[in-house]
């Protein structure tokens, strides 16, 4: 980095001679060009007089002298009269040497009487004093002689002046006058010197006076600079070992805090304990609201954390929607019951994310050491073993961690792994139950029911991993894929002759808020080569209550496509019943619940009736699911339900048999059914 006071020093030394030799040099100008017109104006004063007084009387002599030979010219009486005076004129005045020409530049006179003779015709000096001007020069000569001694190193001022007889009669002659001003440029250099010296001086002054301020700017500007440095290396510091969105220690200093109070632990025999947070459902959060309400939430958890802690606490931000308090000093591990009870508080005032309040749940997952947690280094994963048993046993608690938990949790961290790869390893397959008429005893459409097929559990049924699904956000991913699959499969039972067949297929609440819905819904159409009318997609009563205009347009955009749209589990939603008028919905499914109820409860008979009736009144179908009797078959078509649903029919069955189901009469295998039995056959 320049400095200041380096780069302040150079430049002013130097504008300080720069100053120095400009002012110098005009001082010398202005004062010998002073001098030059002083001492010009003096010698053509001279001359006058000396016109006046001499000229007339050798005007004549002069005129004529080229007449007489050179070599007598200086012997004549003239010149030694004109000698004789001049010497007297000039005797007060500092004129060293007088020549006079005439007007052919020949020296008829010199007080140096052996320039006499010579001819000056071609010297400018002359020539421009002929023609009526006077001329001056300033010479130096190493050797001078004003007569016949010599002098040495002065400098002289001639002037050729021209001589008249009257102040504007014709130039008839010229006098050149030497004056010696050695003595005068002598002044003149030394009032320079002076004049020098003193300014240089004061600019001396000036300089040191600012200098001193530039050094005192330099210092204080290193100073701020290295503070500025620090500030900076702190910032680096702090963002190597923190959380930008919550402020909060990251991973890195997480793992620095935790050995320094474990090393604290050990050498005081003290108890410590970490805290694994989680946020429930916080990717749903995420994917639904979006990332800045979900940074929003992040930075309010983080807050509340914060709250609910002691001061001798630390909070990390390691992860996502992970979190993990230090607690040092546990006086016993009732202690960190009593935070995480404190935390669980914290966190049950909604939080306030914009456009909506929300209750954000943590589950935590508590491990202490000394305690089932022997080593140190493990505190941290069993801590997390421990939050996801809470997560297990319901969310929106914390729980200790022990060994049984440790295994059961391995166990379902394994399956959930298993989950995330059974895309990828094709693992998922369909099963499709039929919805038989009744009245014909013909299929008019089918379910499909996603199953997974296990490596090691064989067919695991939907119960057991939409939710892990759902808060995974996978079910985004593999709906697409139920949607694919099925029209794929509906097609081709179209293509086998089974051409009025419509698929239905379920569709979870996530689906509708990844807003990719209806484009996969498109696509999956056109790949299939399906109609729109043969697809039905089944919602339950929860994506209706959603948030009613995000669902409503994605319905009324399939709806208009010619999709079928179906509601599932009906009756069982407790949301109000107007948005059937509102929604575009063809088909009410009553939910299976109150058909097994029928015969066994009047009230389950009654909500029954009156779905069908509402359904009639409002012109939908309405399908009737979870047949397993041919009472609850014949109550059902008593009150006009004549499309049904249940293992009275047929169980779900896999792709390979389910042309078959197709091809039967319904009705007649209805009648040698044996519902459960069969239903175990069909899916194992
Ligand atoms: N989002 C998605 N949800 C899906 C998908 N596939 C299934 N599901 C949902 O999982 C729930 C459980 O489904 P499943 O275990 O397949 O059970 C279905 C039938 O087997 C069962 N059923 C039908 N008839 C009978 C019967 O007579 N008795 C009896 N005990 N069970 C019967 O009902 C389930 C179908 O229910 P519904 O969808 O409400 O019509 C279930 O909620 C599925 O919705 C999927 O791809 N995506």
């Amino acid at each position: 980095m320049v400095r200041l006071s380096r780069a302040y020093s150079f430049a002013s030394f130097v504008g300080i001679a720069i100053v120095a030799i400009a002012l110098s040099w005009f001082y010398r100008n202005l004062a010998v060009e002073a001098l030059v017109q002083y001492q010009t104006l003096s010698n053509v004063e001279l001359t006058r007089t000396v016109a006046n007084t001499l000229w007339p009387r050798y005007a004549d002599f002069i005129a004529n002298a080229g007449r007489i030979p050179v070599e007598h010219l200086a012997t004549q009486p003239e010149i030694a009269r004109l000698a004789s005076e001049l010497e007297q004129k000039l005797y007060e005045v500092n004129v060293t040497k007088v020549k006079i020409y005439n007007m052919y530049g020949l020296t008829v006179f010199s007080t140096d009487a052996r320039q006499i003779g010579e001819n000056k015709q071609d010297n400018p000096g002359f020539r421009k004093a002929r023609n009526g001007e006077t001329a001056s020069d300033l010479v130096f000569r190493d050797h001078y002689s004003p007569s016949e001694d010599e002098v040495e190193r002065r400098n002289l001022l001639s002037s050729y002046v021209p001589i008249r007889p009257t102040d504007d009669g014709p130039v008839e002659g010229v006098f050149e006058v030497y004056v010696d001003v050695t003595a005068l440029l002598d002044d003149i250099a030394r009032t320079e010197r002076t004049v020098l010296a003193g300014v240089v001086g004061v600019l001396l002054v000036l300089y040191l006076f600012l200098y001193a301020i530039v050094r005192r700017a330099d210092r204080l500007l290193e100073q701020h600079e290295d503070e500025e440095r620090k500030a900076q290396q702190e910032r680096i510091r702090h963002l190597a070992y923190h959380d930008a969105l919550t402020g909060l220690p990251n991973r890195a200093l997480f793992k620095d805090r935790l050995q320094h109070a474990v090393d604290l632990a050990q050498r005081e025999g003290a108890m410590i304990g970490v805290m694994f947070i989680d946020l429930d459902r916080f990717k749903v959060i995420n994917d639904s609201l979006g990332h800045e309400r979900g940074d929003r939430v992040l930075v309010e958890a983080a807050a509340r954390i914060r709250g609910a802690m002691r001061t001798s606490d630390t909070a990390c931000r390691i992860g996502g929607d992970e979190f993990v308090v230090i607690l040092e000093r546990l006086a016993s591990a009732d202690e960190a019951a009593r935070v995480a009870g404190r935390l669980l508080e914290e966190f049950a005032r909604p939080m306030d994310v914009g456009a909506r309040e929300l209750v954000v749940s943590p589950s935590i997952g508590i491990a202490v050491y000394p305690g089932p947690t022997r080593e140190v280094d493990r505190l941290l994963k069993d801590a997390d073993a421990a939050m996801h048993g809470a997560k297990e046993m319901g969310r929106n608690r914390y729980l200790f961690y022990t060994e049984e938990l440790n295994a059961r949790v391995q166990e379902t961290l394994e399956y959930e792994l298993g989950l995330r790869q059974a895309l990828a390893r094709d693992e998922f397959t369909l099963h499709y139950q039929p919805r038989v008429d009744v009245q014909s005893g013909r299929v008019v459409s089918v379910e499909a029911l996603l199953r997974w097929r296990h490596p090691a559990r064989g067919i695991v049924l939907p119960d057991h991993f939409i939710r892990l699904l759902e808060d995974t956000g996978m079910i985004t991913p593999v709906g697409e894929w139920v949607v694919r699959q099925a029209c794929r499969q509906c097609r081709e039972w179209h293509l086998a002759g089974h051409d009025g067949v419509r698929v239905a297929v379920n569709i979870s609440l996530l689906q509708f808020r990844s807003n990719s819905l209806v484009y996969a819904v498109r696509r999956a159409l056109t790949e299939a080569g399906l109609a729109p009318q043969f697809l039905e997609l089944e919602l339950t009563e929860t994506v209706l209550a959603d948030d009613m205009g995000q669902v409503l347009a994605q319905l009324r955009e399939l709806r208009g496509a010619g999709v079928q749209i179906s509601i599932d589990d009906f009756g069982t939603g407790y949301s109000a019943l107007s948005y059937l008028t509102q929604f575009p919905v063809d088909y009410l499914k009553i939910d299976r619940s109150f058909i097994q109820g029928v015969g066994l409860r009047e009230d389950h008979a009654a909500i029954t009736r009156a779905i069908a009736a509402m359904a009639r009144s409002l012109h939908l179908g309405v399908i009737g699911e979870g047949v397993e009797t041919s009472e609850q078959m014949r109550f059902l078509q008593g009150i006009g339900c004549n499309v049904m649903q249940g293992d009275l029919f047929s169980p779900p069955v896999a792709a390979e048999h389910s042309a078959d189901m197709l091809a039967i009469d319904m009705l007649a295998a209805a009648d040698t059914r044996t519902p459960r039995g069969r239903r175990r056959r069909a899916e194992a």
